[in-house]
């Protein structure tokens, strides 16, 4: 047996299973007709079968979504190039603890270091947070990208892609609203000064696979996630139905989407963000890229009047995004000793 260190280890209840659960998986869905508009009736089955995956499972995969290959086959490559430098080189990008920009080899979920290596870029530069979650505390800052001098076209790679995941995740976001019953771009305010960003993640082998994750379990906190997975697989879903957790199999170009903490507080506990992980594995290793799409730092988080009503009373407090968010960066930057942020902390005792 290897050894890691001892910050890698999960509590036993945590440790994943070497032996996978075989299971049909999560729902794939056909975005081609996006392309071709104007088909009502198609768009109507697509909106169906997002909104069934979204009740059932919290997560999906699309194919022929928009994003070009080339696009992504660049990022893909140029993260592989960044992520094999030395730490030395790595580190001149290196994240600090007033930005989430940059690369970073030391971050924690729920207070285990995760196997993984990772560097990050928002798509707004700068993006504009509040210095603290401190609600008495009014003022603001930014982050700004990061960029490494190697590889030289890492940063044009990382514009151009963000760019176009952006695009789809609007649309993803107009599908989810109309199986809300809601007008397709009631979303899309949020989204204007949006604190979205993407990580390049790298899960080196592991030589302790059974007490290590690449991340330990948690739910995304924004509104949406979309990301890009390589061939190797590991990324693992908390099955509502039983809670098995199942490996979502890898499919050659697809995306991954899953629903975030803010799309269950707005449809008010309707679709659920779910919990996943990611397993890895002391042979080969895994790339992944996920872009998180977040709103406005001064959004005001709540269930969507449109979805409430005194049958269905608003199961969360509002909260605002952009506290959230500085406190769930702090938390994954040093080991607390109080627990994570999360939306549960604004449900409506009932
Ligand atoms: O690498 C993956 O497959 C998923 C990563 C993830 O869940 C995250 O970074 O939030
Ligand atoms: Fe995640």
């Amino acid at each position: 047996m290897g050894e890691v260190d001892p910050a890698f280890v999960q509590d036993p209840e945590h440790r994943p299973k070497l032996t996978i659960t075989e299971a049909e998986g999560i729902p794939l869905i056909d975005l081609s007709v996006l392309n071709s508009n104007d088909d009502r009736e198609a768009i109507e089955k697509v909106v169906r079968e997002v909104g069934s995956a979204c009740e059932q499972w919290g997560f999906f995969q699309v194919i022929n979504h928009g994003v070009p290959l080339e696009k992504r086959q660049k990022i893909e490559a140029v993260s592989r190039e960044f992520f094999a430098q030395s730490l030395e080189e790595k580190r001149k990008v290196r994240r600090e603890e007033s930005s989430v920009c940059g690369y970073y080899d030391t971050e924690l979920t729920k207070n285990v270091r995760d196997w993984k290596e990772v560097f990050d870029f928002t798509l707004e530069d700068p993006t504009i947070v509040p210095v603290s979650p401190d609600p008495e505390d009014n003022s603001l800052m930014h982050w700004t990208n990061k960029w490494p001098e190697n590889p030289p076209q890492l940063r044009e790679a990382c514009e151009e892609y963000i760019r176009e995941v952006e695009k789809l995740s609007l649309k993803l976001m107009g599908l989810v609203a109309q199986s809300l019953g809601l007008p397709e771009k009631r979303f899309n305010e949020y989204f204007k000064d949006q604190t979205s960003f993407t990580r390049l993640n790298h899960y080196p082998p592991c030589p302790s696979p059974h007490l290590a994750l690449g991340v330990g379990r948690h739910k995304d906190g924004g509104a949406m996630t979309v990301l890009a997975q390589d061939d190797v697989g590991g990324l693992q879903v908390k099955r509502k139905s039983d809670g098995e957790w199942i490996l979502v199999k890898p499919t050659p170009n697809a995306y991954i989407v899953n629903v975030g903490d803010i799309i269950q507080v707005w449809s008010n506990d309707k679709y659920e963000s779910v919990e996943h992980r990611v397993m890895v594995n002391s042979e080969a290793e895994r790339f992944s890229i996920p872009f998180f799409f977040n709103p406005a730092h001064y959004t005001l988080v709540k269930p969507l009047e449109e979805l409430v009503s005194e049958q269905n009373p608003p199961k969360f407090r509002p909260y605002i995004w952009g506290k959230f968010i500085t406190h769930r960066k702090l938390s994954n930057f040093k080991k607390l000793n109080v627990e994570n942020l999360q939306i549960y902390h604004f449900r409506v005792q009932e």
